[in-house]
């Protein structure tokens, strides 16, 4: 694996007699997106303003691009932010509020080039009185990429965001992880999360639940092949492995799987070995929100073995 930008060892929060992070680790690599998922009060938002170097943690490690995260002063130029409440001055116009802030930043984008990758170009001039939820949204967003960040922190960068610009944002996100830019992602929008990151942890009551590369999560969900096989011909002899439960009906087959792609070779090399013709062959992985739906719920997941 490549370079570390962000390394959490045994990080611990408490709120008064409430944990809200406790013994949490993962690391994040230069140049990929990871997703910090998790339930409401999972401890995402928490975990993230701890990296931001805004809250100091009760326990364990938490090291940025090499420093300490209230090390501000060596991270502020090399990070950008964008958090769950943003402050921005309600008088100023969208460009106004860019040009300010290009006033202390380094290096920084054009405050046209800051509002055209952000949607905003045609409300240059609206008060941020004026603007709506959304637009608030984008605009923070374009003060977070304004000084080409190395790492940049979104705290559900799309939330009161219409589909349209949920999109618009999504693209920008991938657009700076294929250039280089590293971002750590909380998000409830899980099928932006399934597009966008790489790696992802799970988050539930202040512990990682889950945690790999984006396949090795999906993994833990179950996935299905259905298909039909001819008239009077039986699936016995398929044999499909501890993990995987076969029913059928007729001449429909289910398969309920962590693999159905392994499932599905199988399925394939046993119809040609006896000489059986497949039909309908329907394979499907579990999407992360499934994925997501059986850790908040694990009485979902039983119900359904
Ligand atoms: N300042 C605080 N004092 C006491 N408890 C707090 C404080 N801040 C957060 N908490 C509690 O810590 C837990 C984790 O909150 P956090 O905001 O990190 O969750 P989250 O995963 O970001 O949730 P959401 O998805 O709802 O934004 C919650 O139960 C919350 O009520």
């Amino acid at each position: 694996m490549g370079e570390t930008v962000i390394e959490v060892a045994g990080l611990r929060k408490r709120y008064g007699g409430f944990t809200a992070v406790d013994g949490i680790s993962f690391e994040v690599m230069r140049g990929e997106v990871f997703a910090l998922l998790g339930t409401n009060g999972a401890g995402k938002t928490t975990t993230i303003e701890i990296l931001e170097g805004y809250l100091k943690p009760s326990g364990g490690t938490a090291t940025v691009l090499g420093h300490d995260p209230s090390d501000r002063r060596a991270l502020r130029a090399r990070t950008g932010l964008v958090l769950q409440e943003s402050g921005l001055f309600g008088e100023l116009s969208a460009a106004e509020t860019v040009d300010a802030w290009r006033r202390f930043t380094s290096g920084a984008r054009s405050t046209d080039e800051a509002l055209d990758m952000v949607g905003l170009t045609d409300r240059s001039r609206t008060r941020v009185k004026d603007m709506s939820g959304g637009e608030k949204r984008k605009l923070d967003i374009a003060l977070a990429v304004l000084g080409r960040p190395e790492l940049l922190f979104l705290d559900e960068p799309t939330s009161g965001l219409d589909a349209e610009a949920r999109h618009r944002v999504r693209d920008l996100v991938a657009d700076l992880a294929a250039g280089g830019t590293s971002v750590l992602l909380t998000t409830h929008y899980l099928e932006e999360a399934q597009d966008l990151a790489a790696r992802v942890a799970i988050m539930d009551k202040g512990r990682i639940v889950a945690y790999g590369t984006m396949a090795e999560v999906l993994g833990r969900g179950t996935g299905r092949v259905a298909f039909e096989l001819p008239e009077g011909v039986r699936p016995d002899g398929l044999s499909l492995g501890l993990e995987a439960t076969l029913t059928s009906q007729g001449r429909r087959c289910v398969v309920v799987t962590p693999d159905p792609e392994a499932v599905a070779h199988t399925v394939l090399a046993w119809a040609h070995a006896h000489g059986v013709k497949i039909t309908g062959l329907d394979v499907r992985q579990a999407t992360l929100e499934e994925v997501f739906l059986d850790i908040a719920d694990p009485a979902r997941r039983e119900a359904r073995q």
